[in-house]
Protein backbone atom coordinates (compact mmCIF):
# COMPACT_ATOMS: atom_id res chain seq x y z
CA UNK A 1 0.00 0.00 0.00
CA UNK A 2 2.97 2.45 0.77
CA UNK A 3 4.79 1.35 -2.42
CA UNK A 4 1.57 2.09 -4.15
CA UNK A 5 1.97 5.79 -2.54
CA UNK A 6 5.45 6.55 -3.04
CA UNK A 7 5.18 5.38 -7.10
CA UNK A 8 2.12 7.33 -7.55
CA UNK A 9 3.30 10.33 -6.06
CA UNK A 10 6.82 10.24 -7.73
CA UNK A 11 5.15 9.49 -11.11
CA UNK A 12 2.82 12.53 -10.81
CA UNK A 13 5.64 14.43 -10.12
CA UNK A 14 7.41 13.17 -12.99
CA UNK A 15 5.16 14.34 -15.28
CA UNK A 16 4.87 17.66 -13.97
CA UNK A 17 6.45 20.82 -14.53
CA UNK A 18 8.00 23.90 -12.94
CA UNK A 19 6.41 26.89 -13.59
CA UNK A 20 7.44 29.02 -10.11
CA UNK A 21 10.98 28.41 -9.06
CA UNK A 22 11.53 28.51 -4.84
CA UNK A 23 13.14 31.88 -5.68
CA UNK A 24 9.85 33.28 -7.49
CA UNK A 25 7.66 31.80 -4.33
CA UNK A 26 9.85 33.64 -1.64
CA UNK A 27 9.75 36.88 -3.38
CA UNK A 28 6.13 36.50 -3.66
CA UNK A 29 5.44 35.95 0.05
CA UNK A 30 8.14 38.62 1.06
CA UNK A 31 5.69 40.90 -1.00
CA UNK A 32 2.70 39.85 0.92
CA UNK A 33 5.38 40.58 4.23
CA UNK A 34 5.35 44.05 2.95
CA UNK A 35 2.03 44.95 2.31
CA UNK A 36 0.70 44.01 5.50
CA UNK A 37 3.85 45.60 7.43
CA UNK A 38 2.83 48.47 5.31
CA UNK A 39 -0.25 48.75 6.71
CA UNK A 40 0.04 47.66 10.47
CA UNK A 41 3.40 48.89 11.56
CA UNK A 42 2.77 52.36 11.56
CA UNK A 43 3.45 54.09 15.17
CA UNK A 44 -0.02 55.59 15.14
CA UNK A 45 -1.79 52.15 14.26
CA UNK A 46 -3.41 50.51 17.39
CA UNK A 47 -4.95 47.55 15.36
CA UNK A 48 -4.11 44.27 17.12
CA UNK A 49 -5.37 42.17 14.09
CA UNK A 50 -6.02 38.45 14.34
CA UNK A 51 -4.21 36.55 11.72
CA UNK A 52 -5.68 33.12 10.80
CA UNK A 53 -4.32 30.74 8.49
CA UNK A 54 -6.73 28.65 6.20
CA UNK A 55 -5.62 24.92 7.16
CA UNK A 56 -4.21 22.44 5.88
CA UNK A 57 -3.00 24.49 2.29
CA UNK A 58 -1.89 27.70 4.46
CA UNK A 59 0.77 26.16 6.36
CA UNK A 60 3.98 26.80 4.33
CA UNK A 61 2.83 30.18 3.58
CA UNK A 62 1.70 30.93 7.09
CA UNK A 63 4.73 29.53 8.59
CA UNK A 64 7.01 31.44 5.73
CA UNK A 65 5.22 34.91 6.33
CA UNK A 66 4.85 34.93 9.96
CA UNK A 67 8.66 35.38 10.26
CA UNK A 68 8.97 38.39 8.15
CA UNK A 69 5.20 40.37 9.68
CA UNK A 70 6.66 43.24 12.26
CA UNK A 71 3.64 44.41 14.13
CA UNK A 72 2.36 42.79 17.13
CA UNK A 73 -0.35 40.33 16.03
CA UNK A 74 -2.59 37.11 17.92
CA UNK A 75 -1.99 33.93 15.08
CA UNK A 76 -4.49 31.21 15.09
CA UNK A 77 -5.77 28.52 12.51
CA UNK A 78 -9.07 27.59 11.09
CA UNK A 79 -9.67 24.87 8.90
CA UNK A 80 -11.97 24.26 5.85
CA UNK A 81 -11.58 22.18 2.79
CA UNK A 82 -13.59 22.00 -0.03
CA UNK A 83 -11.27 19.98 -2.49
CA UNK A 84 -10.19 17.41 0.42
CA UNK A 85 -7.99 14.68 -2.01
CA UNK A 86 -9.67 16.09 -5.25
CA UNK A 87 -8.50 18.17 -8.06
CA UNK A 88 -11.92 19.91 -8.08
CA UNK A 89 -14.00 21.55 -5.50
CA UNK A 90 -17.21 20.71 -4.10
CA UNK A 91 -18.82 21.75 -0.42
CA UNK A 92 -17.03 24.28 1.79
CA UNK A 93 -16.19 21.55 4.85
CA UNK A 94 -15.62 23.57 8.03
CA UNK A 95 -13.05 21.23 10.41
CA UNK A 96 -12.18 23.98 12.50
CA UNK A 97 -14.47 26.94 12.97
CA UNK A 98 -13.00 30.29 14.76
CA UNK A 99 -11.84 29.79 18.32
CA UNK A 100 -11.56 33.54 19.28
CA UNK A 101 -13.96 35.84 19.95
CA UNK A 102 -13.93 37.40 16.26
CA UNK A 103 -16.49 40.20 16.83
CA UNK A 104 -15.47 44.01 16.78
CA UNK A 105 -11.81 42.61 15.26
CA UNK A 106 -9.28 43.00 12.10
CA UNK A 107 -8.92 39.54 10.72
CA UNK A 108 -6.21 38.85 8.17
CA UNK A 109 -6.46 35.50 6.79
CA UNK A 110 -4.07 33.69 5.13
CA UNK A 111 -4.90 31.07 2.43
CA UNK A 112 -2.33 29.61 0.02
CA UNK A 113 -4.76 30.01 -3.34
CA UNK A 114 -7.89 31.37 -4.24
CA UNK A 115 -8.86 29.12 -6.78
CA UNK A 116 -12.63 29.57 -7.58
CA UNK A 117 -12.90 31.83 -4.75
CA UNK A 118 -15.84 29.60 -3.04
CA UNK A 119 -13.73 29.10 -0.16
CA UNK A 120 -12.83 32.62 1.11
CA UNK A 121 -16.03 34.19 -0.04
CA UNK A 122 -17.53 31.59 2.82
CA UNK A 123 -14.60 32.33 5.33
CA UNK A 124 -14.77 36.02 5.08
CA UNK A 125 -18.39 35.91 5.38
CA UNK A 126 -18.58 33.54 8.35
CA UNK A 127 -16.24 36.15 10.08
CA UNK A 128 -18.04 39.01 9.39
CA UNK A 129 -21.30 37.15 10.51
CA UNK A 130 -19.59 36.53 13.34
CA UNK A 131 -19.09 40.29 13.71
CA UNK A 132 -15.77 40.85 12.74
CA UNK A 133 -14.88 44.42 11.86
CA UNK A 134 -12.74 43.99 9.28
CA UNK A 135 -11.81 40.79 7.42
CA UNK A 136 -8.69 41.25 5.63
CA UNK A 137 -7.83 38.33 2.63
CA UNK A 138 -4.17 38.02 2.10
CA UNK A 139 -3.40 34.60 -0.43
CA UNK A 140 0.00 33.63 -1.77
CA UNK A 141 -1.45 32.63 -5.18
CA UNK A 142 -4.23 34.00 -7.54
CA UNK A 143 -5.37 31.56 -10.42
CA UNK A 144 -6.64 33.31 -13.34
CA UNK A 145 -9.27 31.21 -14.40
CA UNK A 146 -10.83 33.87 -16.57
CA UNK A 147 -14.00 34.70 -15.07
CA UNK A 148 -15.62 36.30 -12.30
CA UNK A 149 -15.17 35.50 -8.37
CA UNK A 150 -17.44 35.93 -5.32
CA UNK A 151 -14.21 37.19 -3.83
CA UNK A 152 -11.55 39.89 -4.43
CA UNK A 153 -8.77 39.12 -2.78
CA UNK A 154 -6.89 42.17 -0.78
CA UNK A 155 -3.02 41.03 -1.00
CA UNK A 156 -2.07 38.82 -3.70
CA UNK A 157 1.23 37.42 -4.02
CA UNK A 158 1.44 35.86 -7.52
CA UNK A 159 -0.98 35.44 -9.87
CA UNK A 160 -1.11 31.64 -11.89
CA UNK A 161 -2.37 30.47 -15.18
CA UNK A 162 -5.33 28.24 -14.50
CA UNK A 163 -3.87 24.86 -14.42
CA UNK A 164 -3.60 22.61 -11.07
CA UNK A 165 -0.85 23.49 -9.31
CA UNK A 166 0.82 21.60 -6.29
CA UNK A 167 4.01 22.87 -3.70
CA UNK A 168 4.48 25.18 -1.45
CA UNK A 169 1.36 23.68 0.50
CA UNK A 170 -0.68 22.77 -2.16
CA UNK A 171 -1.23 18.75 -3.04
CA UNK A 172 -2.18 16.66 -5.54
CA UNK A 173 -4.04 13.70 -3.71
CA UNK A 174 -2.79 14.17 -0.63
CA UNK A 175 0.98 14.80 -2.01
CA UNK A 176 4.13 17.23 -2.50
CA UNK A 177 2.86 19.91 0.03
CA UNK A 178 5.87 19.96 0.56
CA UNK A 179 7.88 21.02 -2.53
CA UNK A 180 9.31 24.85 -2.40
CA UNK A 181 7.90 25.92 -5.79
CA UNK A 182 5.01 25.29 -7.59
CA UNK A 183 4.12 22.87 -10.39
CA UNK A 184 2.00 22.21 -12.72
CA UNK A 185 0.29 18.77 -13.20
CA UNK A 186 -0.12 17.02 -16.16
CA UNK A 187 -4.05 17.28 -17.57
CA UNK A 188 -4.18 13.73 -17.85
CA UNK A 189 -3.09 12.81 -14.38
CA UNK A 190 -5.81 14.10 -12.78
CA UNK A 191 -8.73 12.42 -12.39
CA UNK A 192 -11.29 12.66 -15.00
CA UNK A 193 -14.41 14.53 -13.57
CA UNK A 194 -17.42 12.17 -12.00
CA UNK A 195 -20.03 10.65 -14.40
CA UNK A 196 -23.59 12.36 -13.60
CA UNK A 197 -25.05 9.85 -11.73
CA UNK A 198 -27.59 8.03 -14.53
CA UNK A 199 -30.95 6.84 -13.97
CA UNK A 200 -32.60 4.21 -15.83
CA UNK A 201 -35.25 6.05 -18.07
CA UNK A 202 -38.84 4.16 -17.14
CA UNK A 203 -40.18 1.98 -20.22
CA UNK A 204 -43.64 4.04 -19.88
CA UNK A 205 -45.73 2.56 -22.19
CA UNK A 206 -48.25 4.88 -23.69
CA UNK A 207 -51.92 4.37 -22.46
CA UNK A 208 -53.68 1.90 -24.22
CA UNK A 209 -51.54 0.01 -25.78
CA UNK A 210 -52.54 -3.12 -23.68
CA UNK A 211 -49.06 -3.49 -22.51
CA UNK A 212 -47.69 -4.05 -18.96
O1 LIG B 1 -10.99 29.13 -4.34
P1 LIG B 1 -11.44 27.72 -4.20
O2 LIG B 1 -11.79 27.09 -5.53
O3 LIG B 1 -12.51 27.54 -3.18
O4 LIG B 1 -10.16 26.88 -3.73
C1 LIG B 1 -9.23 27.37 -2.81
C2 LIG B 1 -9.08 26.46 -1.64
O5 LIG B 1 -8.66 25.17 -2.07
C3 LIG B 1 -7.59 24.72 -1.26
O6 LIG B 1 -8.05 24.08 -0.12
P2 LIG B 1 -8.54 22.54 -0.13
O7 LIG B 1 -10.03 22.48 -0.09
O8 LIG B 1 -7.84 21.82 -1.24
O9 LIG B 1 -8.02 22.01 1.25
P3 LIG B 1 -6.51 22.00 1.77
O10 LIG B 1 -6.24 23.42 2.20
O11 LIG B 1 -6.53 21.06 2.91
O12 LIG B 1 -5.62 21.55 0.66
C4 LIG B 1 -6.88 25.99 -0.87
O13 LIG B 1 -6.13 25.81 0.32
C5 LIG B 1 -7.99 26.99 -0.72
O14 LIG B 1 -8.46 27.06 0.61
N1 LIG C 1 -3.28 21.73 -4.93
C1 LIG C 1 -4.18 22.59 -5.37
N2 LIG C 1 -5.23 22.88 -4.61
C2 LIG C 1 -6.11 23.75 -5.10
N3 LIG C 1 -7.25 24.21 -4.57
C3 LIG C 1 -7.78 25.05 -5.45
N4 LIG C 1 -7.02 25.15 -6.56
C4 LIG C 1 -5.96 24.35 -6.35
C5 LIG C 1 -4.82 24.02 -7.15
O1 LIG C 1 -4.59 24.48 -8.26
N5 LIG C 1 -3.98 23.13 -6.59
Amino acid sequence: MQDFQVVRARALLEHAREIVTPDQVQAAVRHVADVLNERFRQPDNTTYPLVLGVMGGAVVFTGTLLPQLDFPLEFDYIHVSRYGDDDRGGQVVWKVIPRQNVAGRTIVVLDDILDEGETLAHVKQRLLDMGAAEVIIAVFADKDIGRRKPIVADITGLTLPNAFVVGFGMDVYGYWRNLPGLWQIRQQDLKPAEPETEYPIPDVKAPGTGLG
